[in-house]
């Protein structure tokens, strides 16, 4: 029987006294993949940084392969979750093979030097990400799409359990965010799950098993992506319409803003 990967049980958080999140009780199990929608502002960003450890200062319950995140130490933490931020931006001058390579850091004592394990681990996330290319290129030399795709690269050499990505195709043009939809689906068929916010529905319905929907401060819905996306919930969701249509040679919901 599956265990769940990550689990929170009425978890909330509040900057100050703004409360952002509450009642978020969330489920992933191992190979899932979760999307997360909601408006801008709405506390993605919040919800995923608790998940990944960055902020500590939550209410209720994380537990990651059945253990409290709140017990594990740093090490063990990045042995099992990895994230890739919203918007972070790398200038560089480490080629992308040092880049990775510093994902690989929680697997020594700091007097320890890679080795040709974490150089082959490194290798294969280059080739995953599809910039082998660019192995030996400084990151400031790379686009902004390209130095996404890298920040992506290294929370893979991390080797986690559990992926969580703030708006990872935010940057990416077509080619590249199916580059990264196609990785997600690979990852998952590797039994990673997956956490990861997007502004795009449609992404949801590629390659969302579950749909998480930020509701307000007070309300989280989860369930299975069949049963959450739809126009009625998304133009709640958005306080906007939002229109879909069936295409029939993709086989799928494509949803739209709904101009009057
Ligand atoms: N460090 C902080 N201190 C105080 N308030 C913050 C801080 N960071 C974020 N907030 C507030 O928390 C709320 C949620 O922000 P968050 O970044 O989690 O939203 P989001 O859903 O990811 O938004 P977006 O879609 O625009 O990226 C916002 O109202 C924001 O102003």
């Amino acid at each position: 029987m599956l265990e769940s990967r990550i689990i929170t049980e009425n978890l909330s958080f509040a900057y100050k006294n703004k409360s952002i999140i509450g009642n978020v009780n969330l489920n992933v199990d191992p190979g899932q993949v979760l999307v997360i929608l909601g408006p801008n502002g709405i506390g993605k960003s919040t919800l995923l940084n608790c998940l990944s450890g960055v902020l500590t200062k939550y209410n209720g319950k994380i537990s990651v392969n059945e253990k409290d995140l709140s017990e594990l130490t740093t090490k063990n933490l990045s042995h099992q979750v990895a994230l890739v931020s919203q918007g972070v931006s790398i200038k560089s001058s480490l080629t992308l093979f040092d880049y990775l390579l510093l994902g690989r850091t929680s697997f020594h004592s700091i007097f320890e030097q890679p080795d040709e394990h974490d150089e082959k681990v490194v290798a294969n996330v280059i080739e995953e990400i599809g910039l082998i290319d660019y192995r030996n290129i400084s990151l400031q030399n790379m686009s902004g799409g390209q130095r996404q795709l890298a920040i992506i690269g290294r929370a893979l050499a991390q080797e986690p359990d559990i992926l969580i990505m703030d708006e990872p195709t935010s940057a990416l043009d077509y080619k590249n965010q199916t580059v990264v939809l196609k990785l997600i689906r690979e990852l998952s068929n590797k039994d990673i799950s997956i956490i990861m916010s997007t502004h795009d529905p449609n992404q949801a319905q590629i390659i969302g098993d579950e749909v998480g929907l930020l509701i307000d401060n007070k309300t989280y819905l989860q369930g299975s992506t069949n049963e959450i996306l739809n126009d009625k919930n998304l133009s709640k969701l958005y306080g906007t319409s939002i229109l879909s249509t069936y295409n029939e040679s993709v086989n799928r919901k494509i949803f739209g803003i709904g101009m009057d």
